[in-house]
C-alpha cells in the first residue's frame, strides 16, 4: 500500500484540487491500494481557531465568518462536481456546518472554549476538505471512502497533542485496510480517544496520521505532497540561492527540521521512519519536480554539508562559578529544575574548564529559567560557588547539518573561516559526537548574511557574490562600471564570481539595493529611483545591510569621505580606492586604517593611489613582506606631468597641453593639484609609509615648478587664465633644457628617510629621459636590487588604467574570499 497525503494549499482551491485528483489517478493506475490523508483546506484550521475564540468571547460575528468558511467548501464542489450530483455533497457540507453551528452557539452560550472543545472545532477543518473530495471523486467514477480517522486513531486524552495508543491503533488500522480495496480518503490530523472524544494529533499533524497509517501497514512509500519542491538546502524566505536537497536522510531530517517546518515536519514522521519507510515531499504545484527523497540512509552527495537550520529568536543562558569545576550533579540538578519548569533546552554547551555551562532557550521562558535556576543554585550564590545567572538575548542559532561531515575534515574550518571573514562573532558553539550538526549561535542582526555567506561557502563554493557600494562615478568611477558591465559575464561563467552592484552614489543621489542595481541601467535607476546623496545615511545603510562579502569602492577625491573608512572596516566592510586622501593625511590615521582592516581581516586596497594600475604597491608590499629593505626610491608619479613635458614644445601653448592632459583624464579633478606638485607630495608620503619611512606631509619637501601667479590663483579657470600669462616662463624652461639636449622631469626622490620632489633636467644617460606620452617610472633600490633598481614604468594615468586597477584590487578581494 502506499500512503499520500496532501496539504492545506493542495486542497485550496478548485485549480488545485484537479491536479490532486489527476495525481491520485495517476497513482490509482499501476494498480496498488492507496490510502491519501487531506488536511484542512488552506487556512481553515486557523480560521476556526479564530471563530471558536470569537464565539467564547461572546462576539456574534462569528457567525459570519463561519459563513465564509462554509462558502469556501460549497464553491469548491460547485467548480468540481456537476450539477446534477451536488445536491447530495451539500446536504453533507452542511449537515457538518449544521452541527458546527451548534457546537459554536454552545461555546457563546457557556463563554468558554476549552482545549477539548477546540479539538472537536478543529476536526471540522478536515472532516470537511476530506468529505468534499471524497465527493469529488466518487463524482468521477472513482471508487473512494471517506475514512475518518477518529475511528482508527486512538490518543489519550492530551487535548491539542493527544499521545497515540499505537497498540490499538495499529491494530485497528490493519483490520480496516483488510477489509477494503477502495482509495480510502482520511482525515489528517484528528483522533479520538477510546471513549470517542475528538482529539488531534498536534504540530505536523496530518504528516502524523499518514505516517501513523504507513507505519501500521508497512506502507511501500509515503508521498507527502505540499506547495513547495521538497526540503531545501536553506530557508527560502532567508537566503535566495537555496535549492531542493534530492535525497537525505532521516536523521538528517530531523536535524533539519526547524526551518523544515513548512514543508514537513520530520519528528512527526517518526513511525515510518522507525518502519523504514522511504518519504518523498513533492510539489502539487510543479508534478513534474523530482522532490526531495527522504530515507535511512541518502544518496551520496555532491556537498559536504546537506543543508542549514536556523531559529531566528533565542536566549543564551550562562552559569559559571568556581564552585562548578569538578563538582559533580551541577548540571544534573541544572537541567532537571529547567524540565521541572517546562523549559525546553535547545543548545547547550560546556568547555572541559567545568567553569561554566551555556545553553539557549526560547526567549519567552528567559525570566523564568533565571528564577527558576537563582533558586535552585540560592546557596551556591550566596556562598560564592556561583556568580549568578546571566542571559544574553537577539541571538540567533545556525546549524549546518549532514551525515557528509562525519569523519570529514574541513567543514568547522570552512564555517568558522567564512563566519570570521564576514566579521560575524561566534559567541556560544555546540557539536556533538555524532558529527551531524554543528550550531553556532551569533547575534541576531548578523543572521542573514551569516545565512547567506555559509549557504554561499557549502553550496555555491563554484559562484562566489561581492557586493560593491561605489561612491563616485565620474571619470573613474564611470570607466569602472563600464569595465564591470562588459566583464559581468565572463567572470560569471568563466570565474564564478558574481559581481553585485548593490549601492551606488553621485553627488546629487544615491540608491542602495541588496538585489543588485545592475550594470546596464545604473544611470537610469539612480537618476529615478534614487534619494538625495547623503555620504553618513550611504554608510549607515551600508552597514545595516550587512550583506556578506560587501566592498566599498571610493571613487571619490573627497576629503571627508575617508573619515567613514574606519567605521566601515571594522563593520568588516572591505575597502577600496584610487582616493589618496586617506593614506596622505596623518601617519596616525594611515596606520589605523591599516590595523582595523588587519583586526577585522577585510582589505584596505589602494593600489592606483601611486602610478594608476601599474604594479607599485603590490610590489612594495611583497618586497617589504619578504624581508627587503628600500634604501631609495626614484619615481616619476604624475601622469599629467610627464604628458605635458612630453607633449609641451615650440608651437604649443603651456595651457593647453594642460588642457589637453585633463581632458585625457590623467589630471586630479583639480588640475591644480598636479601642477602645484602637491599630487606627487602625496604619492612618495604614501611610498615612503609603504616602506617604513613614517613621514607627514610636511616633511616632503616640494620645489615648485609654478611661479608665483599662477599658485595663487583661486578658481581653475583663473589657473588657466595665470598658465597663458605664464607661458614664455614654461617656454624658457623648456628650450633651456632642449639647448641642453635634456628634459625636463619632475621626479620624487626617497633616500636616508627624507622625500623630495623637485623639476629636474636629465640627460639621455639617464633612464628616466626616454620616457613618453602619460608614462610614470619608479625606481627601486633595495637590499636585493642594489646593483640594477628594479624598475617599473607605464602609462600612470588615465581612466582605464586606473579604473582596471581598482577592479584588480576588487578582485584580489573575490580571490581572497576563497
Ligand atoms: N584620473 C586618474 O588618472 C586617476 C588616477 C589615479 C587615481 N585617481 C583618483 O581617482 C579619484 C577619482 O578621480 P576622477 O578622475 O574620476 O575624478 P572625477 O571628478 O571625474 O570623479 C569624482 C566623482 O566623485 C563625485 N563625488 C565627489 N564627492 C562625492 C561624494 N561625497 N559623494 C558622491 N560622489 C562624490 C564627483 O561628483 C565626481 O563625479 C580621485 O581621488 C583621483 O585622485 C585618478
Ligand atoms: N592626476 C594623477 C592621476 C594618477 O594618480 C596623475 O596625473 O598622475
Ligand atoms: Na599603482
Amino acid at each position: 500500500m502506499k500512503v499520500l497525503k496532501f496539504g492545506g494549499t493542495s486542497v485550496g482551491s478548485v485549480d488545485s484540487i484537479k491536479t490532486v485528483i489527476e495525481i491520485l489517478e495517476n497513482n490509482l493506475a499501476n494498480g496498488e491500494q492507496v490510502a491519501v490523508v487531506f488536511s484542512a483546506m488552506g487556512g481553515v484550521t486557523n480560521r476556526l481557531i479564530e471563530i471558536g475564540k470569537m464565539a467564547a468571547a461572546g462576539n456574534a460575528e462569528y457567525i459570519e465568518f463561519l459563513k465564509v468558511v462554509e462558502e469556501r467548501h460549497f464553491a469548491v464542489v460547485r467548480g468540481m462536481i456537476n450539477v446534477k450530483n451536488q445536491s447530495g455533497t451539500f446536504a453533507a457540507v452542511r449537515g457538518l456546518f449544521n452541527e458546527l453551528g451548534d457546537i459554536l452557539r454552545g461555546v457563546s452560550w457557556i463563554k468558554e472554549l476549552s482545549e477539548r472543545t477546540l479539538d472537536l472545532i478543529m476536526s471540522f477543518g478536515e472532516r470537511l476538505s476530506t468529505l468534499v473530495i471524497t465527493e469529488i471523486l466518487k463524482s468521477k467514477g472513482i471508487s473512494a471512502e471517506f475514512c475518518d480517522a477518529r475511528n482508527i486513531i486512538h490518543t489519550n486524552a492530551t487535548y491539542g497533542m493527544g499521545d497515540v495508543d499505537f497498540e490499538v491503533t495499529n491494530k485497528q488500522i490493519l483490520e480496516y485496510f483488510a477489509k477494503t480495496n477502495a482509495l480510502q480518503c482520511v482525515t489528517g490530523f484528528i483522533a479520538s480517544t477510546a471513549d470517542g472524544v475528538t482529539t488531534t494529533l498536534g504540530r505536523g499533524g496530518s504528516d502524523y496520521t499518514a505516517s501513523i497509517i504507513a507505519a501500521a501497514v508497512d506502507a511501500s512509500v509515503i508521498e507527502i505532497w505540499t506547495d513547495v519542491d521538497g526540503m531545501m538546502t536553506a530557508d527560502p524566505r532567508k537566503v535566495a540561492n537555496a535549492f531542493t536537497i534530492p535525497s537525505i536522510s532521516y536523521a538528517e531530517a530531523m536535524e533539519l527540521s526547524h526551518f523544515g517546518a513548512k514543508v514537513i515536519y520530520p519528528p512527526s514522521l517518526q513511525p515510518a521512519f522507525a518502519k523504514n519507510i522511504t518519504l518523498k515531499v513533492l510539489n502539487t504545484f510543479n508534478t513534474d519536480f523530482i522532490g526531495t527523497f527522504v530515507q535511512k540512509t541518502a544518496n551520496k552527495k555532491d556537498y559536504a554539508i546537506t543543508g542549514i537550520s536556523s531559529i531566528d529568536e533565542i536566549a543564551l543562558v550562562n552559569i559559571q562559578g568556581s564552585g562548578m569545576i569538578g563538582v559533580a550533579g551541577i548540571s544534573g540538578r541544572l537541567f532537571t529544575a529547567l524540565s521541572l519548569n517546562d523549559i525546553s533546552v535547545i543548545l547547550i554547551s560546556q568547555a572541559s574548564s567545568e567553569h561554566s555551562i551555556c545553553f539557549s532557550i526560547d526567549p519567552k521562558n528567559a525570566q523564568k529559567a533565571r528564577e527558576v535556576l537563582e533558586k535552585e543554585f540560592s546557596h551556591e550564590i550566596t556562598l560564592g560557588y556561583i556568580d549568578g545567572i546571566s542571559i544574553e538575548k537577539s541571538l540567533s542559532i545556525i546549524a549546518i547539518v549532514g551525515e557528509g561531515m562525519k569523519k570529514s575534515t574541513g567543514v568547522s574550518g570552512k564555517l568558522f573561516s567564512v563566519l570570521g571573514k564576514n566579521g560575524i562573532n561566534v559567541v556560544a558553539t555546540a557539536q556533538g559526537s555524532s558529527e551531524l550538526n554543528i550550531s553556532v549561535v551569533i547575534s541576531k542582526s548578523d543572521l542573514s548574511k551569516a545565512l547567506n555567506s555559509i549557504h554561499g561557502v557549502f553550496f555555491q563554493s563554484e559562484t562566489r557574490s561581492l557586493n560593491l557600494f561605489i561612491v563616485g562615478v565620474g571619470l573613474i568611477g564611470g570607466t569602472l562600471l563600464e569595465q564591470v558591465k562588459n566583464q559581468t559575464t565572463y567572470l560569471r561563467e568563466e570565474k564564478l564570481l558574481n559581481l553585485n552592484i548593490a549601492g551606488l552614489s553621485n553627488t546629487k543621489k544615491m540608491l542602495l539595493d541588496p538585489d543588485g542595481i545592475g550594470s546596464e541601467q545604473w544611470r537610469e535607476r539612480v537618476n529615478e529611483e534614487g534619494v538625495k546623496t547623503s555620504l553618513p545615511a550611504f554608510v549607515q545603510r551600508m552597514i545595516e545591510l550587512n550583506l556578506p562579502n560587501s566592498v566599498f569602492v571610493d571613487c571619490t577625491s573627497d576629503k571627508d569621505i575617508v573619515q567613514y573608512y574606519n567605521m566601515l572596516l571594522d563593520a568588516s566592510i572591505s575597502v577600496v580606492t584610487p582616493n589618496k586622501v586617506a593614506n596622505s593625511g596623518s601617519y596616525a590615521e594611515y596606520i589605523s586604517l591599516q590595523r582595523t582592516a588587519l583586526k577585522r581581516g577585510v582589505k584596505f586596497l589602494y593600489e592606483t593611489n601611486v602610478g594608476a594600475g601599474l604594479p607599485i604597491i603590490n610590489t612594495i608590499q611583497g618586497l617589504m613582506a619578504s624581508g627587503d629593505k628600500f634604501l631609495k626610491i626614484e619615481a616619476i608619479l604624475s601622469g599629467t606631468l610627464s604628458f605635458i613635458f612630453n607633449s609641451f614644445g615650440p608651437g604649443v601653448r603651456f595651457v593647453d597641453v594642460v588642457k589637453e592632459a585633463k581632458a585625457k583624464g590623467f589630471t586630479e579633478p583639480d588640475p591644480r593639484d598636479d601642477l602645484s606638485g602637491a599630487d606627487v607630495a602625496r604619492k612618495i608620503l604614501i611610498l615612503a609609509r609603504e616602506v617604513g619611512v613614517p613621514l607627514e606631509s610636511s616633511d616632503v619637501r616640494v620645489a615648485q615648478l609654478l611661479p608665483e601667479n599662477c599658485l595663487a590663483a583661486a578658481t581653475v579657470e583663473d589657473f588657466f587664465q595665470e598658465l597663458i600669462i605664464s607661458d614664455d616662463y614654461f617656454a624658457k624652461l623648456q628650450s633651456d633644457a632642449e639647448a641642453n639636449g635634456e628634459k625636463l622631469r619632475y621626479i620624487a626622490t626617497l633616500e636616508n628617510g627624507k622625500a623630495f620632489v623637485e623639476l629636474r633636467t636629465v640627460d639621455a644617460q639617464h633612464p628616466f629621459y626616454t620616457l613618453s606620452g602619460s608614462d610614470n617610472i619608479i625606481s627601486f633600490t633595495t637590499e636585493r636590487y642594489k646593483d640594477r633598481p628594479l624598475v617599473i614604468k607605464g602609462p600612470g594615468a588615465g581612466a582605464e588604467v586606473t579604473a582596471s586597477g581598482v577592479f584588480a584590487d576588487i578582485m584580489s578581494i573575490s580571490s581572497y574570499l576563497g
